[in-house]
């Protein structure tokens, strides 16, 4: 079978949209990233504006880290990659699949340093977008060599951008605007402040500091759409209906929604809204709060327990009752200790459900269950709190949740990616950062080696404040509950801890 490139998008294409399309836009914007979701979600915005005559620019797509595995699979398609959007749209059901021709090229950075420079350089170039994980936006103490790339992502922001303003010799008509996609809070605001920050380690003039200030515009935004990537299970299926290979079939939902905290400005540069894409400009915090904890929340609860209880995907898991109670409870928790109006809070968590129920996206817990423990400080963790606080009870889905995280990540042995664990007689490969999987590790293997019993696990765990930035052991019956659980999971396995649980505190529902 053939694989995708030029001249099977020539061949192929019948949409008339795709004759007219101009394959030379100017490129107008730096791309730091080339993952799944920037993929799925800005790269496919980019061109339904260009397809609508709207935006007329490509991207620049510039390799985050030095191990990047996408850049040079992708030229080999000639920087073409298809979208399958796939669900359930007001009652309708979606299922298209489309080439997104929106990246003119990629470099390697660590490699193609003067390439990346020129492209910082450029009179065309009006926007710099991300999206690095939240691991990407972080300070790191690094050397400047103008000759080659820094390592981290601030870092090459700074370097670009400085770039640019010597180009220019500080002219403000010459500044960008760069929008972050990462999942953190004020994300444009703390990219900002690092790049400043790098810029003083560097000694840079404060005539660049000026400029970064007055010429460039970081904006906060929050990304919403469900992308989960290539069809491990079914790549072969698309390749034989679409009739060609794709390397980079990404799979996503039809829903998306794209935040960005910016004025009138950005809106003419950026022109999503004209294109018909569900954008909102303005104050994002709203949209991020509801989002995170009721969305993100729950994916982050129904990670581990689901994987341990048998279930492979989101879809899995919404489909079993007792999971699916496990997670209506959580919904429930979540939205109590949300400072919203009870009918948005129940809309949203209903649209969230819907989509946790596209019948057509195979989203995999294990990927989800990624860094679960960073994940459920930043997720779930405030929620946990709020809820004490309100309602001076605990939030025994939440609760359970932790337990399975650490249960999850008990060790069979470790590898160079971390802890690998056992579910049902077979091994499987787990991540988080490496002093995560370090404290985990070290702790279990005290347990394993009956140094320590489940509450002084627990106890070690939840004390770790390189971990939480705090010691949970102050919160009341956290300790204990938790320790609880874990015994359970181990001794009777997640299903049934969980009906139990469900059983004991909310019969109701059961
Ligand atoms: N996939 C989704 O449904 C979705 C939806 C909304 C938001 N997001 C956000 O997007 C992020 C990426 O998701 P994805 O599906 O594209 O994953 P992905 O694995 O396909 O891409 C991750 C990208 O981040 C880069 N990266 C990883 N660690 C880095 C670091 N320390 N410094 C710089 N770059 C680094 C990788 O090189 C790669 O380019 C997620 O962390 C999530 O916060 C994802
Ligand atoms: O991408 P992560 O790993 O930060 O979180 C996993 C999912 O919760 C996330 O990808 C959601 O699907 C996404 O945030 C929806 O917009």
């Amino acid at each position: 079978m053939v694989k995708l490139d030029r001249t099977v998008l020539e061949e192929s294409v019948t949409d008339t949209t795709y004759r007219k399309y101009d394959s030379n836009l100017p490129e107008k914007v730096l791309q730091i990233g080339e993952g799944n979701f920037l993929r799925g979600f800005v790269d496919w915005m980019i061109h339904q504006m260009n397809k609508q005559g709207i935006f007329k620019g490509s991207v620049v797509a510039v390799q985050p880290t030095p191990h990047g595995r996408v850049l040079p699979k992708l030229k080999e398609q000639d920087w073409l990659y298809t979208v399958i959007l796939r669900g359930i749209t007001d009652g309708k059901k979606v299922d298209e699949a489309e080439v997104i021709p929106a990246i003119s090229r990629g470099i390697n950075p660590y490699e193609e340093w003067e390439q990346t420079l020129k492209v910082a350089e450029s009179d065309e170039l009006e926007l710099i977008i991300s999206n690095t994980t939240e691991a990407g936006i972080t300070y790191m103490q690094e050397p400047y060599h103008s000759d080659s790339s820094p390592l981290s992502f601030p870092g090459k922001v700074t370097a670009l951008l400085y770039h640019r303003y010597k180009h220019f010799s500080g002219d403000v008509k010459a500044g960008l605007h760069i929008l972050p996609c990462e999942l953190i809070e004020e994300n444009g605001g703390k990219l900002k402040y690092i790049v400043k920050r790098i810029a003083r380690d560097w000694n840079l003039p404060s005539g660049f500091l000026r400029w970064l200030e007055t010429a460039n515009r970081f904006y906060d935004t929050l990304v919403d759409r469900i992308v989960t990537g290539y069809p491990k299970s079914n790549a072969a299926d698309f390749a034989s209906r679409l009739g060609y290979e794709d390397a980079f079939f990404t799979v996503g939902e039809p829903y998306h929604l794209f935040c960005i905290d910016g004025p009138a400005e950005i809106k003419q540069v950026f022109p999503l809204d004209q294109a018909g894409l569900r954008v909102k400009w303005g104050d994002i915090e709203q949209y991020r709060e509801l989002k995170v904890r009721l969305l993100n929340g729950p994916h982050t609860m129904m990670a581990s327990a689901g994987y341990l209880a048998g279930a492979d995907t989101v879809l899995d898991v919404m489909k079993d009752k007792s999971l699916r109670l496990f997670v209506e409870r959580g919904f429930e928790e979540i939205g109590e200790a949300l400072p919203f109006g009870d009918q948005e809070k129940r809309d949203y968590a209903e649209e969230v459900k819907q989509r946790f129920l596209n019948p057509y996206n195979q989203h995999y817990l294990q990927d989800i269950g990624m860094n679960a423990v960073n994940k459920f400080k930043s997720r779930l963790l405030p929620t946990l709190s709020r809820y004490i606080e309100k309602t001076e009870l605990l939030p025994n889905s939440i609760i359970l949740s932790l337990a399975a995280i650490l249960v999850y990540f008990r060790p069979v042995h470790m590898n160079e990616h971390g802890i690998v664990g056992r579910r049902n007689g077979k091994n499987y490969q787990t991540r988080e950062s490496e002093l995560v999987s370090k404290v985990l590790a070290n702790c279990w293997e005290e347990y394993e080696q009956e140094k320590i019993s489940i509450e002084e696990f627990v106890f070690a765990v939840l004390g770790n404040r390189a971990i939480w930035d705090e010691d949970l052991n102050e919160i009341e019956q956290l300790t204990q509950t938790v320790s609880s659980y874990v015994r359970q999971i181990i001794s009777m396995g997640m299903k049934e801890t969980l009906t139990q649980m469900l059983q004991k505190n909310y019969s109701s529902l059961t």
